[in-house]
């Protein structure tokens, strides 16, 4: 009877992934560890997040929310689109709250005041925005923003009512020469170092050399990066926060992968940058979790 379930689910995950126009993934790795959905437990959903970055016009973001509009998204995971500024309270108002919440791509460090071009978490939170991405690979290259500023920016945001997507990744280079745990652990350092309550943070691991580029993290190299997260966050934080603390991947997930990461038992979600602006493919991602357990 069960093995006729599972193939039942297997038939309705493909006729999914069908109708997104979605090539079938391999079923080996879905056989994979199923153990975070009892660690996430009831409490905890698996996390989706479309970063768009500084992309849309007013008639591709028109579409965008459209097609997202015109979705499913399962209960057991909470989405997230976080579109430009200028774009934010369109998005808000028009993409369904049902299904979709909308996060800020960044936020300024002090509250109001004289910081021209800055937004703060104030404004945020009085537009009825909740979430922030901090720390973003691209702002500390772009922007020069250190694992201090960052981890203050975190505070602030956290301190103001926000959650936080926080961000965290090595480039190749440090990979490359054996820093990346080093790197990893003076991210997540400094932020720990502001903050007491984690409740309302997702971290989000984005090897930088994954961004953007096509080259995703295998399954087994996202797994192993996560689980050494949890122990950190076990080891300096605490057992508690390490367990019920949201991991998730970001760096090149498309429609097509993301299944099969999605069956690791340490990654709680993804965010996504490119695939995040094509409706039907980010529907597929924020399906990957209910297609995993299929
Ligand atoms: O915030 C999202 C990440 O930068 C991933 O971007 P990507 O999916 O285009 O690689």
């Amino acid at each position: 009877m069960r093995v006729q379930v599972n193939a039942f689910r297997r038939t309705l995950r493909a006729r999914a992934l069908r109708s997104h126009g979605v090539p079938q993934v391999g079923t080996a790795s879905q056989q994979g560890s199923r153990r975070h959905l009892t660690r996430m437990g009831c409490d905890g959903k698996f996390f989706v997040g479309g970063n768009w970055k500084s992309n849309g016009t007013k008639s591709s973001v028109t579409k965008l929310v459209e097609e997202l509009n015109a979705g499913s998204v399962p209960s057991n995971t909470e989405v997230v689109c976080a579109p430009t500024f200028v774009h934010l309270p369109y998005v808000s108002e028009t993409l369904d709250a049902g299904k979709f919440q909308v996060s800020a791509q960044n936020c300024w460090v002090e509250g109001y005041g004289a910081y021209t071009g800055e937004i703060t978490a104030e404004a945020l939170g009085d537009m009825s925005v909740n979430w922030v991405i901090l720390g973003h690979s691209e702002r500390r290259a772009l922007n020069g923003e250190t694992n201090e500023f960052v981890a203050d920016k975190c505070k602030k945001a956290l301190d103001t009512g926000l959650s936080v997507i926080a961000c965290i990744g090595e480039t190749l280079e440090q990979r490359e020469s054996g820093k990346m745990f080093e790197v990893l652990d003076a991210q997540l350092a400094a932020i720990a170092g502001k903050i007491d309550d984690w409740s309302s943070v997702v971290v989000a691991y984005e090897p930088v050399w994954a961004i953007g580029t096509g080259v995703v993290a295998t399954p087994d190299q996202a797994q192993e990066v996560h689980a050494y997260l949890r122990k950190w966050f076990a080891d300096n934080v605490s057992p508690s926060v390490s367990k019920s603390l949201r991991v998730i991947y970001g760096g090149s997930v498309n429609a097509e992968n993301c299944s099969d990461l999605a069956t690791k038992e340490d990654v709680d979600g993804f965010l996504v940058g490119g695939a995040s602006l094509k409706g039907p493919d980010f529907l597929v991602i924020a399906n990957a979790f209910e297609m995993a357990r299929a």
